[in-house]
């Protein structure tokens, strides 16, 4: 099975790419179970993920050499380019083109003052993975191009890891600074992944692995205290933003709590207290004296009872009492009445009561309260008087915390109106309307009748969380508030501790990974060693094995138990005209040719049984040669006995069975004249014979003897004798049936075996006949010649004799011609 390499860019980059397609998919469907597992996640917009998603697959793609890949990786490159780049101009010039693609609702905040807009370290994070991705991407190594991706990947890795540091540092408060956007803390997180995640790729693109253990050790200990700090720190931010949630939600309910708590403990001190300035007037007695006045206003008795009346009401708690006839003239006074003069008096909307909430350095309320008699307004009472419950109510609250405050106003046409606080000094009124857009304070949700927590910058443009809420229906508004940071320090502190642990636990233990793994490596690099060394010796014995194979006539090869080719030499192309690339791992019907392979698949079956086979076998070469081969199969077995295959050794015995064929051919034939030789003749004979036996037909053996023969060796020579016998041996040949075998005894001797004869005559008449074609004229050595010959018959009617007998009668048939003078013939029947 062929491998595919996983390399640790290649899992940086898609889990980049797989964490921008999760938050892109939480953005288009809003699927609130995501933006719970990757806190921070639901303030991201829809450019940042797909940001990710791009840089992500383009560190994927880009050493990928495949055409649809290459177009991909351009793709993702040309995104990373245009959009940050279009992005970093809204921010330098403070327009908007459009590009940030905003949920509705999703209102400006503290932190994301531009819902949907990429932050402006984030913009430029991808402008440099963007370039460094570009630069990677262009074939060959230049210097110099190499340094300004370096340049690139090192600003993209420092960009997120600061704005990791940076939140811990609280220099998220820098973002402030110019109203921006801040990085989140998962995006900080995933953008220095991106950065190692780049870092890797060029290692890849540019040094493939070498070295020696050194090497290995330092980018083992490298890479785990990279990662394992970069889980750490990821860990940290998430555990952090985790507790914060959930700390932010028991804060604001916290908060909105006490908020609604105070505001109705300081309504009912307003309540208690005007409700007391409506029972002075509901007094009969006091009624009585203002009904006196209006009948007669020199009543000096009423007006000494009413002034020593508002004398005694100081004694009760108020600082100021007017007692006004109907008219508005003042009847009696005692104390002061300050709210004329003091900085703020805020109306509280009271049915039957003209009441302020004063403010001159303490809070006090001031009441004008009628006094009826019969339905008719006979005069009024002033009370101004001090609210020492009230100021220390608010007291507490603006001392609860470090950085708590407490702002209590009203409205005052379109400003909310509001008493000196803990940070603010003096009456502030702050504009419903800022620059012609709604100025979103806390403050004016109050007024507006809202309850609730917001995280938002203050008047001094610091964070912080709001609960507003309105002080019943008396037309004021209460916001507390505290700065977020401030309630945040103690979680924060508690997490830096928590992250420095860790991240010098991580140094700890890959500081000691690192002394662990040096023995190993140098063991691993023993064995490989060790191993490479075996393989070139190997390599070196297979080398010399082949070169020998290669040169020997033989054709060797292996067949495995599939009766596949592992191996063959160099012969056995010559010998089938097959290459060796169609030879190995091919099945050996599909090298040699189904008519070929059955030949030959008994023996194989046999060999695979685990038996050597041996067996001569004709076959046809790639190059048209018959070839006569000698096959030796040999089973391969194993250990335990099976047969893992068969190694096959085949010879070349075709100029063998060539000598073979010659010297049966001399041992059966005489070399002079070609006919068949005595031992052919013998069985012949007895062939003959048998036949004649089974037919019942006569048969007839001559002997033949050419007469003086020895003087003609004497005068021509004994080469004229050599070719007198081939011409007397042709001219027999000529005299007799072609079924009829003509063979030479010794010397000057010959037999002709006839066969398939009828009577004695006939037999007669042939012998004439060879008398008569060897004595036929003929020329030996440029001499002419005549041969004259004897013959002995032996003639068999019925049953022939045994060879022996019948060649003996002929010869003794023989004997007589010769006796009888030679140049003729003598019949013995037999
Ligand atoms: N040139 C030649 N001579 C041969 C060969 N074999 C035998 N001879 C000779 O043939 C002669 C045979 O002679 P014989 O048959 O005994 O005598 P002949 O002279 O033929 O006398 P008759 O047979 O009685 O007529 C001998 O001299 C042999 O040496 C041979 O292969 N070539």
């Amino acid at each position: 099975m062929k491998k595919f390499p996983v390399y640790a860019y290649q899992i940086l980059g898609l889990a980049i790419a797989l964490f921008g397609a999760t938050i892109a998919l939480r953005w288009i469907f809003q699927i609130e179970a995501i933006a719970h597992l990757i806190p921070g996640s639901e303030q991201m917009g829809l450019n940042t993920p797909l940001m990710f998603l791009a840089s992500g697959l383009a560190c994927v793609c880009l050493p990928q050499r495949q055409p649809p890949l290459q177009v991909l990786l351009r793709l993702c490159i040309l995104l990373l380019m245009v959009l940050p780049g279009l992005t970093m101009v809204q921010h330098l010039f403070g327009v908007n083109l459009g590009i940030d693609f905003v949920r509705v609702p999703s209102m400006p905040s503290a932190s994301i003052p531009y819902p949907g807009r990429m932050a402006p370290n984030t913009t430029l994070g991808f402008l440099c993975a963007g370039m460094a991705l570009l630069l990677l991407s262009r074939p060959g190594r230049e210097r110099r191009r190499d340094r300004l991706g370096m340049v690139a990947i090192a600003a993209t890795m420092l960009i997120g890891l600061a704005a990791l540091a940076g939140y811990f540092m609280r220099l998220d408060a820098l973002y402030h600074l110019a109203s921006f956007n801040q990085m989140l803390v998962p995006t900080a997180a995933v953008m220095s992944m991106l950065g190692c995640c780049l870092w890797l790729l060029r290692q890849h693109r540019y040094n493939p692995r070498q070295g020696g253990t050194s090497a290995y050790q330092r980018r083992i200990t490298w890479r785990a205290g990279v990662v394992l700090t970069l889980v750490a720190l990821a860990a940290g931010v998430a555990g952090f933003a985790v507790v914060r949630n959930v700390l932010e939600k028991a804060l604001t309910d916290n908060m909105l709590f006490a908020t609604t708590t105070n505001a109705t403990s300081m309504a009912n001190i307003l309540d208690d207290r005007l409700a007391f300035h409506r029972t002075i007037v509901t007094r009969p007695i006091v009624q009585r004296q203002f009904v006196r006045l209006a009948a007669n206003p020199q009543d000096r008795e009423a007006r000494d009872f009413l002034q020593t009346a508002a004398s005694n009401l100081l004694t009760a708690g108020p600082s100021g009492v007017r007692m006004l006839d109907a008219d508005g003239r003042l009847i009696a006074a005692s104390g002061q009445v300050l709210r004329e003069r003091a900085p703020l008096a805020q109306h509280l909307q009271r049915a039957g009561q003209n009441a302020y909430l004063v403010w001159q350095d303490d809070y006090l309320l001031y009441a004008e309260t009628p006094v009826l008699a019969n339905g008719h307004r006979v005069g009024t009472v002033v009370v101004e008087q001090p609210l020492p419950a009230f100021d220390k109510l608010l007291h507490v609250i603006q001392t609860s915390g470090d950085s708590t405050d407490a702002l209590l106003c009203s409205r005052r046409q379109d400003a909310a109106l509001c008493a000196p606080s803990r940070f603010n000094s003096g009456v502030t009124s702050i504009p419903a309307h800022l620059e012609g857009k709604a100025h979103d304070q806390p403050i004016h949700r109050a007024l507006a009748g809202q309850r609730g927590v917001i995280s938002i910058l203050d008047l001094r443009k610091v964070p912080v969380f709001s609960a507003y809420t309105p002080l019943q229906d008396f037309g004021l508004g209460l916001v507390i508030q505290s700065d977020s940071d401030s309630l945040y320090a103690p979680l924060k502190a508690q997490t830096q501790l928590l992250t420095a642990l860790l991240v010098a636990l991580v140094a700890l233990g890959t500081t000691t990974m690192g002394l662990a793994v040096r023995p190993l490596l140098e063991r691993i690099e023993r064995d490989i060693t060790d191993l490479r060394l075996a393989e070139e010796k190997l390599a070196g014995s297979e080398k010399r094995l082949r070169s020998i194979t290669d040169n020997l006539p033989v054709l060797i090869s292996y067949i495995d138990r599939e009766q596949k080719y592992g191996f063959c030499n160099r012969t056995f192309e010559t010998w089938t005209g097959v290459p060796p690339q169609q030879v190995l791992q091919h099945h050996v019907a599909e090298v040699l040719g189904q008519e070929r392979y059955v030949e030959r698949q008994a023996n194989i079956a046999l060999a695979l049984s685990g038996q050597r086979v041996e067996f001569d076998i004709a076959t046809l070469g790639g190059d048209g040669t018959l070839r006569q081969l000698h096959t030796t199969f040999v089973p391969d077995i194993a250990a335990d006995g099976t047969v893992l295959g068969i190694y096959t050794l085949s010879t070349d015995v075709s100029a063998l069975h060539a000598v073979q064929r010659q010297l049966q051919q001399m041992a059966r034939f005489d070399a002079l004249t070609g006919l068949p030789n005595r031992y052919q003749m013998n069985e012949k004979l007895v062939e003959a014979i048998a036949r004649c036996r089974r037919a019942g037909t006569p048969m007839a053996l001559m002997f033949l003897d050419i007469d003086h023969f020895k003087a003609i060796n004497d005068s021509l020579g004994h080469a004229a004798g050599d070719e007198m016998l081939k011409e007397f041996g042709r001219r027999l040949k000529a005299s007799v049936r072609e079924t009829d075998a003509v063979c030479r005894l010794a010397g000057d001797e010959f037999l002709i075996i006839l066969e398939q004869l009828g009577s004695t005559a006939e037999t007669e008449g042939i012998a004439r006949k060879i008398l008569a074609n060897a004595g036929a004229p003929c020329k030996i050595q440029g001499q002419p010649l005549r041969i004259g010959t004897s013959i002995g018959i032996a003639y068999c009617q019925e049953q022939p004799l045994l060879p022996d007998a019948l060649i003996d009668h002929a010869d003794q048939a023989l004997y007589q011609a010769k006796q009888a003078g030679r140049g003729t013939f003598r019949l013995i029947l037999c």
